[in-house]
């Protein structure tokens, strides 16, 4: 059993029906819901050919250590979604856009990341693993399927890391609300790697040192900073625009 995951509530499940069913042990749903996302639910599964298991919803609740699982959870198995950052730019044939978050510790904000990620098209978001949260049932609930596409590298030293991006022509781009250029001047259609730092204090002096930049998201009212999730956001769509713009 220790080997298996659990993924839980319709987003996170539906996402590792369609991109990696055989990779599902079994599902558990609670029988007593009988909507219309339940029955698509249900049919996708089956589709799929998952296991279904009728379950109630404390068993649920235990199987996914929250009560937020809205009547599903599976057990699945690890399916890596790239063996190691190396490997992921190596395949790539386009300017990489990476997300670093430099100490993201909340599950919650881990999960908005990846999810924002996986919509503004990042190709990996990565961390160290010494100081952010792991990929766990909460953070991929959140995440709604974006745990199972992008792929979130946890590496021993972040600097060493940053570095060796730079060895690859990947420009260091760090977040922080005192920047004194906007992120409006920076060009984001080459290969980049965007930083973010923790919930309270932002990025280590270490990591703001490695940066070949630091920019900052004009803040038009009274409070200071972005929730990094949100600042993530901000950041990975403004480079989006200028690919899609640059064509
Ligand atoms: C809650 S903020 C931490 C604020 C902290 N005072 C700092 O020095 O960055 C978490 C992270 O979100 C990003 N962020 C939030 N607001 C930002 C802003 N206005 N400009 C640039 N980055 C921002 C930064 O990466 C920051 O480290």
């Amino acid at each position: 059993m220790s080997q298996h995951k659990v993924l839980f509530g319709f987003h996170a499940v539906t996402v590792r029906l369609k991109t990696a069913p055989a990779s599902i042990v079994e599902v558990l749903f609670d029988g007593t819901r009988r909507d219309a996302r339940m029955k698509q639910f249900l049919e996708r599964a089956r589709e799929a050919g998952a296991r279904l298991i009728e379950a109630d919803s404390l068993r649920i609740a235990k199987l996914a250590g929250s009560h937020g699982h809205q009547g599903v959870a599976a057990r699945v198995t690890e399916v890596p979604l790239a063996h190691s950052l190396d490997d992921l730019l190596d395949g790539l044939n386009v300017p990489p856009l990476l997300l670093v978050l430099d100490g993201v510790t909340d599950p919650h904000n881990l999960g908005a990341c990846l999810r924002v990620a996986d919509g503004a098209g990042a190709h990996a978001v990565i961390a160290p693993k010494d100081h952010a949260a792991g990929l766990n049932a909460t953070v991929a609930k959140v995440a709604s399927g974006a745990a199972e596409t992008v792929p979130y590298f946890m590496v021993t030293n972040l600097a060493r890391t940053l570095g060796e991006l730079k060895e690859r022509s990947i420009w260091i781009v760090g977040t922080s609300d005192d920047a004194p250029r906007t992120l409006y001047q920076q060009d984001f259609t080459g290969p980049t790697a965007l930083v973010l730092g923790a919930e309270g204090p932002g990025m280590r002096q270490l990591t703001r040192k490695t940066c070949d930049e630091l920019v900052s998201i004009p803040m038009q009212g009274a409070v200071e900073s972005l929730n990094v999730s949100v600042a993530s956001g901000v950041c990975l769509y403004e480079a989006l625009r200028q690919r899609s713009s640059a064509g």
